[in-house]
């Protein structure tokens, strides 16, 4: 662990007191690992491990494997995440004792770690709307989508602002904020030499412009669950104070195990890593004032169209029948699978937005023929009848490093390769050979041990 910064030190000296010098330790102790799974792909754990207190399908392993060795972990069988972010979870699944949500909006989503609990945490009917500012982070976060497999996802690539024409359409808005990173010293030494004064309140002016996009978007009655990976006052409860003080809005609180740790700020709870297994975050949760209203809209959808019968019936034969998802396709032609609850929101969010990929992208027509995408690969709606290739360990990490696959007799045509009975990408079966599918910017170059 390298010198931290030392005004943060002071800072949290005076914050902690006498936890201070276990606070310390602990940052110089190694950071657990823990992973989340995908509960619509594995039933019960792949990896010994015990479990995360507050997020039921997530484990504590007692080392770190090479995930990138692992066929599981790029058939979207579960997420790398530190432990304190899956209070989400938790947190979810109590709202939803108490109240539905059938709308959304992760607004600051890459790499994915959040919508990916949510997605596990809400109903599958409920619409989520992923969004990432930055491109390259965006081109990430729909790679974790696509592993997660589901299509109740829309994903965005809009700053905050953008959203303003959906005022009063999320039942719930999460804001994981960008900020300036104070609980990940452990886990990333380097994030220290970017911490300094100045760039704190820069985070909190940027927290609070966000904010206030964001606060609009939720429906009467709906929640906002607010949250950073810092320790700082001013990241934390004073941006929830501002938003109180606005009115409008009351915090939610949850009688939480005092074993676990967490500790009430006032207005949210901080996890740190000498009291919680995980490294440093925060969270609260708002409740909008008013009643929940039914919503519809008229808006016509933009930029996406139906698509001709023998189009739809290519895509669709792809699908699995019981999924009943529309397609629609782009402009130029790229074809995407999407549950009808998604539409009248995708109408809208296609006004307004640059770029939303909806549903699971199906692939593109040549001719007469899909040629399939490998976020299809790994969707959980493919037909039940697609033709499978089920490798073992080893093929499947040649497949994965895009090694050559020798030919496999009586097999012609697109296969889905399939590792411990998940898709990991698309084969397609030559007399002479297997031409791999598997997409070149994703390729695993670690050699094997
Ligand atoms: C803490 S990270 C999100 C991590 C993510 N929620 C997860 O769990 O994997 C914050 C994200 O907010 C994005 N961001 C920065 N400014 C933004 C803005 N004005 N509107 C929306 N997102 C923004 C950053 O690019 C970054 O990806």
């Amino acid at each position: 662990m390298p010198a931290l910064p030392a005004a943060f030190e002071a800072r949290m000296q005076d914050q902690l007191g006498p936890d201070w010098a276990a606070f310390a330790e602990a940052l110089n102790s190694p950071a657990p690992v823990s992973i989340n799974y995908n509960r619509a792909k594995t039933e019960a754990p792949i990896y010994e491990g015990s479990p995360v207190l507050w997020n039921r399908t997530a484990q504590y392993l007692p080392e770190r494997p090479s995930f990138t060795l692992d066929p599981h972990f790029h058939a979207g069988r579960y997420y790398v995440q530190e432990a304190g972010s899956m209070f989400l979870a938790y947190v979810v699944e109590q709202l939803r004792q108490e109240q539905d949500f059938s709308t959304a909006l992760d607004l600051c989503g890459a790499p994915g770690g959040k919508t990916t609990v949510l997605l596990n945490a809400l109903p599958d009917e409920c619409i989520v709307v992923a969004n990432e500012v930055i491109k390259s982070r965006y081109a990430i976060l729909r790679e974790n989508l696509a592993k997660w497999g589901r299509a109740n996802v829309i994903a965005t690539h809009a700053d905050s602002e953008r959203f303003s024409p959906l005022a009063r359409w999320f039942d719930l808005v999460v804001v994981d904020a960008p900020c300036s990173g104070e609980g990940l010293f452990r886990k990333t030494p380097g994030a220290t030499k970017e911490w300094n004064p100045e760039n704190v309140a820069l985070c909190e002016s940027r927290q609070q412009n966000i904010l206030d996009h964001t606060l609009p978007l939720i429906a009467p009655g709906g929640i906002l669950i607010y949250s950073t990976c810092t320790y700082n006052e001013g990241e934390n409860d004073d941006q929830v104070a501002r938003i109180l003080e606005k009115g409008g809005f009351e915090t939610v609180s949850f009688d939480l195990p005092e074993d676990w740790g967490i500790m009430p700020t006032g207005l949210g709870y901080q996890f740190y890593p000498h009291r919680t297994r995980s490294e440093g975050f925060y969270l609260a949760v708002l409740r909008k004032e008013g009643k929940a209203t039914n919503w519809s809209t008229k808006t016509p959808l933009r930029y996406f169209t139906k698509v001709p019968k023998a189009t739809e019936q290519a895509a669709l034969s792809w699908l699995d029948p019981e999924a009943q998802l529309n397609i629609l396709t782009t402009p130029k032609g790229q074809l995407y699978a999407v549950p009808e609850g998604a539409l009248p929101l995708l109408s809208i969010l296609s006004q307004s937005l640059p770029r939303l990929d909806p549903g699971t992208p199906v692939g593109l027509m040549k001719g007469k023929h899909l040629i399939p995408d490998h976020a299809l690969s790994l969707s959980l709606h493919l037909h039940p009848d697609t033709p499978v290739a089920d490798l073992d360990k080893d093929t499947a990490l040649d497949y994965l490093r895009k090694a050559a696959l020798p030919a496999r007799p009586g097999q012609k045509g697109w296969h889905l390769m399939r590792y411990d009975g998940w898709g990991i990408g698309w084969g397609k079966m030559l007399p002479n050979r297997v031409n791999n599918y598997f997409p070149n910017h994703l390729q695993v170059r670690m050699s094997l041990p």
